[in-house]
């Protein structure tokens, strides 16, 4: 059933059959249409978009709103994709009925599959909250990029014993609250791969080595289609912007030059027509 869309039974079957889950996000219409062409098992309509189309330099400003309409249009480029859309800041830290509410939101409105939110033991009811009202959960821990003011950066997560036991926990609490799957963010690859391992949940890996369930990149990270420097765990497989720089440089000069448009750009009239115009209008003519 090559149309069909995968369910979260998929996911955890994949994890038994050692097969890595591939997914990436995407925030618009034909970024749906080319990751659903290239085979990828979930399309995650990030608060990344903040950064990556908006232009915030964090996720902090992304709104429901936001979100709501970034994954609609996802939506129309791959209707036959599980896509699974961030709650943004703020949009589910407040109670559990507010997270249940914009879980709801994202899910009727944005019509995604399924909700992530970032956090362990804090945001454990929401989690259960949302999966009980019959909505998929993905959880995300490791770097959490909301926090990024209380972390002081983004930075590596679980480095220290404590740290790295606390980061094992939290996968354990959020495996028990009713997740799917789980984000692991920005940890060391040995820590990662014991979370694999203890959980029968898909472990979704960025940053986060080789042993995860699966892998998760920005695609505006993966294609080149960004400025600024790019985290150590990104891999380049594109050079998208530069493209599009000589692209629209090319189109300029075309115009400049009267290159563009072409004969086969234009649109015809009958010669009779055009020699009537052409002789009421002649600069030097008769009035
Ligand atoms: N375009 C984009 N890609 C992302 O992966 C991404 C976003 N935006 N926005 C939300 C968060 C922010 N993310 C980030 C951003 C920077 C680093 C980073 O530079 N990390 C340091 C770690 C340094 C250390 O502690 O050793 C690095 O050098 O990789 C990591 C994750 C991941 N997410
Ligand atoms: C980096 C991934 C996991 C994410 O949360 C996002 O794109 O917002
Ligand atoms: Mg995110």
């Amino acid at each position: 059933m090559p149309n069909s869309k995968p369910t979260i039974h998929d996911f955890r079957a994949m994890k038994a059959q050692n097969k890595n889950i591939v997914m990436v996000t995407a925030y618009d219409y034909p970024a749906a249409k080319a990751v659903a062409a290239a085979g990828v098992d979930i399309i995650l309509v990030g608060d990344s978009l903040g950064m990556a189309v908006l232009g915030y330099d964090s996720t902090i400003p992304v709104t429901m709103d936001d979100m709501i309409h970034h994954a609609k249009a996802t939506r129309r480029g791959a209707p036959n994709s599980f896509i699974v859309t961030d709650l943004p800041f703020l949009s589910y830290q407040v109670s559990v009925a507010q997270a249940l509410r914009n879980a709801a939101r994202l899910v009727q409105e944005g019509w995604c599959d399924a909700v992530k939110l970032e956090g362990g033991r804090n945001i454990a009811d929401q989690v259960h909250a949302i999966v009980e009202a019959g909505i998929p959960v993905m959880g995300h821990i490791g770097l959490q990029p909301q926090s990024v003011n209380q972390l002081g950066g983004y930075k590596v997560q679980g480095r220290t014993y404590e740290d790295a036991r606390s980061i094992i926990e939290e996968a354990k609490i959020l495996e028990q609250a009713g997740c799917f799957a789980l984000v692991v963010e920005c940890v060391n690859a040995d820590v990662a791969d014991i979370i694999a391992t203890q959980l029968t949940i898909p472990v979704i890996g960025i940053g986060a080595g080789k042993d995860c369930d699966g892998q998760v990149l920005v695609l505006h990270d993966l294609l080149g289609m960004h400025d600024g420097r790019l985290p150590k765990f990104v891999k380049t497989y594109g050079n998208v912007l530069d493209e599009m720089v000589q692209g629209v440089s090319a189109y300029a000069a075309e115009v400049r030059a009267t290159t563009f448009p072409a004969a086969e750009h234009t649109y015809s009239i009958s010669v009779d027509v055009r020699d009537r115009l052409r002789k009421e209008f002649q600069p030097d003519g008769h009035h």
